[in-house]
């Protein structure tokens, strides 16, 4: 934790698990039910997809069903500096290794460091599946025209770089395969297409 950083932004508070060794300086948690739980903390019941969240660090054992949505929206927070999440193990995996938009997107915003993995028992109730704290931080700010680019190049993985960049519209002279690109490398990916092209 970079207590630096701040406001600290906790999501999802739920019975206060996290939040009483995190202290953040604002809870925000959408069960109404958990208030006598967060009595001690400045608590902001709502959902926190539809609040102006746009400065400091999140922290949160996110909902899974909600990561996508919850990534696509914050990559574009740029005073968002870090956030230390609670994911799924899978997903965190994707991210680093199979060459799909979200995982571009990600590393081209993110530094990803992956912490402790956390069995299924530590959680109540038990999920099938195994977390891993995962820190990300931000050292690129978003960037629209890199976002639609990586959007359309990873439509085409099994094709090469080179055909991928032609069919949207761009120019590249690498016949590598769009999916040889492992995630981390995606700056490699976008220094390997012409964007005078456009
Ligand atoms: C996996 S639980 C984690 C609870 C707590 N952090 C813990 O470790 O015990 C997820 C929590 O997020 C809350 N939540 C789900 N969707 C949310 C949203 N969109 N905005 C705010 N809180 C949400 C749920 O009500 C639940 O309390």
């Amino acid at each position: 934790m970079d207590t630096g950083i701040r406001p600290i932004l906790e999501i999802g508070c739920g019975k206060g698990n996290i939040t009483k060794f995190l202290e953040p300086d604002i809870c925000i948690e959408l069960d109404e039910k958990m208030t006598d739980y967060l009595k001690d903390y400045n608590l902001v019941i709502a959902d926190a997809r539809y609040l102006p969240i746009l400065r400091g660090q999140l922290v949160s054992s996110l909902p899974y069903q909600i990561t996508s949505d919850f990534f696509k929206e914050v990559v574009k927070l740029d005073n968002i500096s870090k956030l230390i999440l609670i994911l799924q193990k899978d997903f965190v995996d994707k991210i680093l290794n199979d060459p799909t938009y979200i995982s571009f997107l990600l590393n081209y915003v993110f530094d990803i460091q992956t912490k402790d993995i956390i069995p299924p028992r530590c959680f109540s109730p038990r999920p099938k599946v195994y977390s891993i704290i995962t820190v990300f931080n931000r050292v690129r700010e978003y960037n629209d025209d890199v976002d639609s680019l990586i959007s359309c190049i990873s439509r085409y993985r099994n094709k090469t770089l080179k055909n991928a960049s032609k069919l949207c519209g761009l120019s590249s002279d690498n016949n590598l395969k769009v999916r040889e690109f492992k995630p981390w490398q995606v700056l490699e990916l976008l220094n390997s297409v012409d964007l005078s092209y456009v």
